[in-house]
């Protein structure tokens, strides 16, 4: 059971903003400062991949976009890695299909974090659910280069399906989501957007993100 309530989360989902260090061209705390002045509502912080930080540099630098986070009230959600949303007090976490349930996480988390977990399909997005996770992230929307193993591309038809069954879970859109598109995925019934390439590897972060802000109206 979750105390959080569902329409704050659906106000934070709005330009959802997801990165590691090797997302970036430079110092990943610059990024986030640069995102967040652009207007990112959520950030997730996903060192994953080739080249990914781990251990005590992996927990600094989670502990160094946290205290920005904090200082911008911008929830801090951590990608995967239960462990260390624990021990840095992280606002939640997300996991995929292949992690721990969201019943397990919850147990290990109370009842004051913020769960999301991915769904690709009806069935996933419907088990989540029941597994009391607060949000979906729906994707891959489009093609992404982000992200080398992700499911085949959705378009905007598993959240058009979802709402359309009365399915009203917070969720967000996922992969290849630029300016461009990200009208057409609140435009299918998303609460939000989550970006990972076309925000960090901008050449302007900050005027990117205003950017996104601005084709969707928040
Ligand atoms: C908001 C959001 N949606 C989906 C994902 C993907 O999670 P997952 O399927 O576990 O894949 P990885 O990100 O762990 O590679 C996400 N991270 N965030
Ligand atoms: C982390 C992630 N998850 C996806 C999913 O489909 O679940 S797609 C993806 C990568 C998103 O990066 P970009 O914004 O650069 O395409
Ligand atoms: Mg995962």
């Amino acid at each position: 059971m979750s105390s959080i309530h569902a329409e704050s989360i659906r106000k934070h989902l709005k330009l959802y903003f997801i990165m590691g260090s090797i997302n970036c061209q430079r110092h990943p705390v610059n990024v986030l400062s640069d995102a967040i002045a652009g207007g990112i509502t959520l950030f997730q912080f996903r060192e994953k991949g080739p080249g990914a930080l781990i251990g005590q540099a992996k927990l600094d630098l989670a502990k160094q976009l946290q205290k920005l986070c904090q200082e911008h009230h911008i929830p801090f959600i951590v990608n995967d890695d239960i462990n260390l949303a624990i021990s840095i007090g992280a606002d939640g976490v997300h996991v995929g299909q292949d992690d721990e349930s969201a019943i397990i996480i919850r147990k290990k988390l109370g009842t004051h974090a913020i769960i999301g977990v991915s769904a690709h399909t009806i069935f996933e997005a419907k088990q989540a659910i029941q597994d009391g996770a607060n949000y979906l992230g729906v994707g891959p929307i489009y093609p992404t280069q982000t992200k080398p193993d992700a499911k085949a591309v959705l378009g905007t038809r598993l959240i058009q399906e979802l709402r359309t069954k009365g399915i009203d879970i917070p969720l967000v859109g996922i992969g290849g989501i630029t300016t461009d598109n990200a009208a057409d995925v609140i435009q299918a019934g998303a609460d939000g957007i989550s970006v990972i390439s076309a925000i960090a590897s901008a050449a302007s972060v900050r005027n990117v993100a205003a950017l996104f802000n601005q084709n969707l109206s928040i």
